[in-house]
Parts: structure tokens; sequence; C-alpha cells
């Protein structure tokens, strides 16, 4: 195998191109494998194999710089730099990352996982290669998918003028997660079919003698044209005239092709992006087929594609439902997602109502301000939106939406701790950049027919209104309890019995609250007399009743799938203190640091969060005064 050849860093440099095709089938068979028990970016990476072949093998790591937009397609460069042994632990916690992270390896120079950053920080590091009096290589590789976010336009503007060599390798597939939109996505899909793909294929060798003034000739040329409707077809045009040089689009299944461009387009002066064009899933028929779902997979069968395990209904089920039917009812409703149908479940409203359906593309900032724009003329949008990735649109929230209390409903999936996908998906921050908005009103259901009954009610009132819920299985349990949903005011579950050594009140939001039913059961156990308050709002919190339990109970603990500072809990303090409350609190949430990759059940109990661990914490805190 020559895969088993492949230790360390740079060792593709000691293979030749008949092992460089074969280590490329060679980790296909791997990923593929290996993903079947894991799961992970299947699709993205399989598309990337030969690419990161070639890169690897003109680059001397960790000298040169390869920066990976999103990052969910470094698997080959992890493989390449020493990390294939790694991968039965792929996403699990304490084994391999699925994104690049600095302190797994010095190859991996920055740490991605949100999208469009990856122009930026190869700017950054070119100049700071400049100032340092340095001397190497920097890539920054990032999808057609990618291309669609606003950041993207911001690097690429001063990267023109700042004039720093660095190549920018464009890993086009024509696929975001799902089908890529956009004026962007239409121009590169023109760039795909043109002419000169096909004559840039054909002669790839008088391509490369032309490489240092390619771009000047394509501007010169379209210049001179009058037929300006061709000028359209031209492949980079809208680069050129930008000031960064393009070439392309080349072949992405093609290694040696690649490395001869790669090379040559660090000789360049100035930025210049590389146009490839690659296969989403190559090699693996299921992923060819529907490079959505294998986007990011659940363990399969190899030989089917097919899950191995069928999934529990989830909260983004629910929420899919409840907006086809909602849609059917008001026809003032929309539904907005940013590159993200598929997850956050708009795939049935789309297909029911395409008129109402709006993909902008991986741009959080502008679908909120886009759906400020819709509100105010009194339609009701909803942005469905993973919480990790609507901190981007922290500013679009505050100015757009909460200044002028416009009517945008935000449906905040994977809120809480996502798990494999780590530090930087951990839906964890929320809460607290949300709390601090005026006029934010945020819930949490505590089942998955309260996350109906918020959904019904936050398009029946006014302004702006979050609901946030998490990743996985929707909890069934409490059916018995569904008070209708009023602004600001909580839902008793268990009341306090009147008997026991101390007095507790629960006060847990959204996904605590089934946890708190294992909590209470521990706590009755040790003695105490404890009520379970479900909170529901975390924004107006329910003074009201804080104020009826401040003068009964020792002890109040509100619980957040959130980081403390700046939570839920947090603003019951205040709340409680404005009461006069004088006994104590036990805030339950996260503490003051990033969570890493792990599955959701083992960072809960890293991070003290289960209810044995809870239990034995309040114990110890009221039997320390007894
Ligand atoms: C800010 C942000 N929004 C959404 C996502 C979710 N996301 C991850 S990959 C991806 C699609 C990327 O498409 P592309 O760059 O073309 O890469 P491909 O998967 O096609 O290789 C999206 C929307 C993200 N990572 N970051
Ligand atoms: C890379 C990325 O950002 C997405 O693919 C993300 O991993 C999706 O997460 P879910 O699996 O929760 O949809
Ligand atoms: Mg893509």
């Amino acid at each position: 195998m020559v895969l088993d050849r492949i230790q360390g860093p740079n060792d593709v440099h000691k293979l030749d191109a008949f092992e460089r095709e074969k280590l490329a089938r060679e980790i296909r068979s791997f990923l593929i494998e290996k993903l079947s028990v894991t799961g992970g970016h299947l699709a993205s990476n399989l598309g990337v194999v030969e690419l990161t072949i070639a890169l690897h093998s003109i680059c001397d790591l960790p000298r040169d710089q390869i920066v990976w937009d999103v990052g969910h397609q470094s698997y080959t460069h992890k493989i390449l730099t020493g990390r294939k042994g790694d991968f039965d632990r792929l996403r699990a916690m304490g084994g391999l990352a699925g994104f690049p992270k600095r302190e797994e390896s010095d190859c991996d120079i920055f740490g991605t996982g949100h999208s469009s950053t990856s122009i930026s920080a190869g700017l950054g590091l070119a100049v700071a290669r400049e100032l340092k009096g340095e001397d190497y290589k920097i890539f920054s590789v990032i999808g057609d998918g990618a291309m669609t976010g606003g950041m993207v336009y911001e690097a690429l503007n001063n990267a023109a003028e700042f004039k720093k060599n660095f190549v920018i390798i464009l890993n086009d597939n024509n696929m975001s997660i799902s089908r890529n939109v956009g004026g962007l996505s239409m121009n590169l899909a023109r760039m795909r079919t043109s002419e000169n793909y096909k004559n840039f294929k054909s002669g790839m060798q008088s391509s490369l003698e032309k490489i240092p003034v390619y771009g000047n000739r394509i501007v010169d040329r379209m210049r001179k044209t009058k037929e300006g409707i061709k000028q359209l077809v031209i492949p980079g045009m809208m680069f050129e005239q930008m000031g960064i040089m393009y070439l392309g689009p080349i072949d992405g299944s093609d290694i040696e092709g690649m490395r001869q461009i790669f090379l040559e387009a660090t000789k360049i002066e100035g930025p210049v992006i590389v146009h490839v064009l690659t296969t989403k899933g190559r090699g693996f028929a299921p992923a060819e087929r529907h490079p959505a779902k294998f986007h990011g997979t659940a363990p399969y069968d190899m030989a089917t594609g097919l899950p191995l395990k069928n999934p529990a209904t989830t909260y983004t089920d629910v929420f899919s439902t409840v907006m086809r039917k909602m849609g059917g009812r008001n026809d003032r409703l929309l539904a907005l997602t940013a590159a993200m149908e598929t997850g956050t479940g708009l795939v049935r409203f789309h297909n029911r109502y395409p008129g109402r359906f709006f993909d902008v593309g991986i741009a959080e900032q502008h679908a909120v301000t886009f759906a400020a724009g819709l509100a105010s003329q009194g339609l009701i949008p909803v942005f469905a939106v993973y919480s990790s990735f609507l901190q981007r649109a922290f500013d679009q929230i505050l100015h757009d939406v909460a200044i002028q209390k416009l009517h945008v409903i935000f449906a905040i999936d994977r809120a809480g701790l996502v798990g494999p996908d780590g530090e930087t998906h951990q839906g964890i921050f929320d809460l607290s950049y949300l709390s601090l908005i005026p006029n934010m009103v945020i819930l949490a259901p505590k089942n998955k027919w309260e996350l109906s009954d918020m959904l019904k009610w936050a398009i029946d009132t006014e302004g702006p209104v979050a609901i946030r819920y998490p990743r996985g299985a929707a909890f069934d349990g409490l059916r018995e309890f569904r008070e209708p949903i009023q602004r600001g005011r909580a839902e008793e579950i268990y009341p306090l019995r009147g008997r026991g050594t101390k007095m507790i009140l629960l006060a847990p939001i959204g996904s605590m609250v089934e946890r708190a039913l294992r909590l209470r059961e521990l706590l009755l156990q040790a003695g105490y007399d404890v009520a379970l308050v479900n909170m529901r709002f975390a924004k107006p919190v329910d003074e009201a009743i804080l104020a009826d339990y401040a003068n009964r109970v020792d002890l109040v603990v509100p619980m957040e799938e959130n980081v403390l500072a700046g939570g839920f809990g947090e603003h019951v303090e205040i709340c409680l203190k404005e009461i006069g409350y004088r006994g104590k609190t036990f805030l339950v949430g996260f503490a003051d640091h990033f969570i890493p990759h792990g599955s959701v059940e083992a960072l809960m109990e890293e991070e003290g969060l289960t209810a044995e661990k809870i239990s034995r914490k309040i114990i110890s805190l009221l039997s320390s005064e007894e």
C-alpha cells in the first residue's frame, strides 16, 4: 500500500506520478471505510483527494501554509500529515477533530469551521510573512459554496489592493450542502462549461507558457471585443476585473495537471485564483448521487450507503412539520435559510411553497437584514439558522431588526451542544448574545409539542422572537403539561410538596427541563422539597413566578444549555435580586471556555452537567451551611 508509506508531512514527495494516483484511490477507500463507522463529512472530502495530494506534493509542510475554508474537507490533509492512525476516533471526545486545529498539528495553520474565512486569513498570513521578512507559499482552499459568503468579497477587495502573493484555490464542485445558489454560482457554472475550460484542458502546456501575462491578455482581448455577451463566458473575468489573476478552470481529478498549475501560480506576483473543478462524493456512488445526504453523514452501510440506524424524531423534524402546516394557513409566512435548507428542515416548506422559500447562500448577516426588509412590509419571515452560525449576524439582529421592533422569527436550531463538530459549532452562546438586545423575546421548548406551540405563538405575536432548540432527538415526555404559551409566562410542572429539609426551586429552560426531572428525583431522595418550573422564556423572564417562590425557597437553580456568562441564569439572578430574594442561587450552565468535540452525553458529563453531578454539587452546597 502506498498509503502505509505516508507517515508524516512531505512523505508524499517521495512518490512518483503513478504512486500518487494509487495513493488517491487508497485514501478514497480508507475514507469510505472509516467514515462508515464514525460518520463525518464524507462527500466534500472524497471530492478533494486528488487536489490535496497535488497541493501537498508541491508544498513543504509545515513551512508552507494551507488554510482550509470551513475545514470540513481537510481529512486527506490530515492523513498526509501523519494523522491516519487517528481516524478510528474521528470527532469522538479526545480524538481527531473534524476540522483543522492548530493544537492538533503544526500543519493546521489556521483553525476553521465556519465558512468564508480562508481568503481573509490567507491574506493575513501573506502580510505577516512580508512584515517578518520570510518566504514561503500560502494557499487558501475555498469551496464554491463558501464563495457565497460576504467576507470573501471583503477579502478579495482587500487582496487586490495589498497585492501580496498568495494562491486561492477555488474548489468548485457545483454544490454547497444543497444546490449552490446565487449570481456567483451561476457565473461559476458558466465557467465550467465554457470553451476556455476545454481549451485549457487540451492545451495545458500552452496555457502554462502564457501564465505571467495570462490575465492581462484576457482582459485586453475582452476590451477589444464588441460582442459584450461573449464576455460573460470568459472564465474569471469577474476576478480579473477586481485585480485578482484567474487561472482555470482546471480538472480536479488530474493530479499532475494541478501540480503544475499550483506551482506556477505561486510564482505569479499578487493574489491568484486557481479554479479547480471537482466532484462532490467522487468514487462512492451513493455520495455522488446524493451529495447533500453525504455532506455530513452518520455511520452507514458501505455497500448501500444506507444509514445504520433509523434516526429518532428531532426538533428539526417538528419545526419542519409545523412550518409546512402554518405555511398553508398564513400566506404571509416566509422561510429563509443561509445555505442550510436540509439541516434546518426547510425542504418540505420549499417544495410546498417555492415562492415563499429563500436560500440566500452562506450569508447569515444578509439573511437577517433581508428578513428585516421583508418584515417591514408586513410579511413574516422565519429565519431558520444554526445557533453558532447566527453569531455572525449580531449587529444585523440588533441594528436592523430589534431597534425597529420588526417581526422576524429566528428559529435557532443546534442550540446547545451539537457534539462531534466541536467548539466552532457548539450552540452555547445564543442566550447570552440575544438576551442583551432590547426588544428581543427568547423562548426554548421543553419538548416537541412545546416547540410546535411556541412557533405558532411566535407567528401570531409581534416584534423579534427567537426560539432555540437543540440538535438530535426531541424530548417526548411531559406531554400532559401543555399550558398555552403566554408572553413572559413560565409553566409550573411540579410545585413544592410542603415537606423536606430545604426548599429548592429548579428553574430550567428548554432542553434542561428533561434533565431537571432526573435532578428533582435525586434531590427528593436526598430529603429536599423540590419544585420544578419550566421557565419557557429566557426573555422576558417570568418575574411573577420567581417572586412567588422567592419567599418560600432556600435555593433557586436556573438551568440552561448555554454559557453562564451573560446567560439565562444571570438574568434570573438579577431578577431575584430586584425582587429582594435572600436565599441562594446555583447557576447550571457551561463555564467560560470553548467545548471541544465528542458525543453530547460525554461532553455533558465532562462539563459536570449530568443530573447526578449537579445533584452532588447542590447537596454539598446545602449541607455546608447546615
Ligand atoms: C457561517 C457558516 N454557515 C454555514 C455553514 C454550514 N456549512 C458548512 S459547509 C457548507 C457548504 C460549503 O460548500 P462548499 O464551500 O462549496 O464546500 P463543499 O462542501 O461543496 O466542498 C455549509 C453551508 C458554516 N460552516 N458556516
Ligand atoms: C461543516 C458544517 O458546518 C456543517 O456541515 C455541519 O457540520 C452540519 O452539522 P449538522 O450535522 O448538525 O447538520
Ligand atoms: Mg462546493
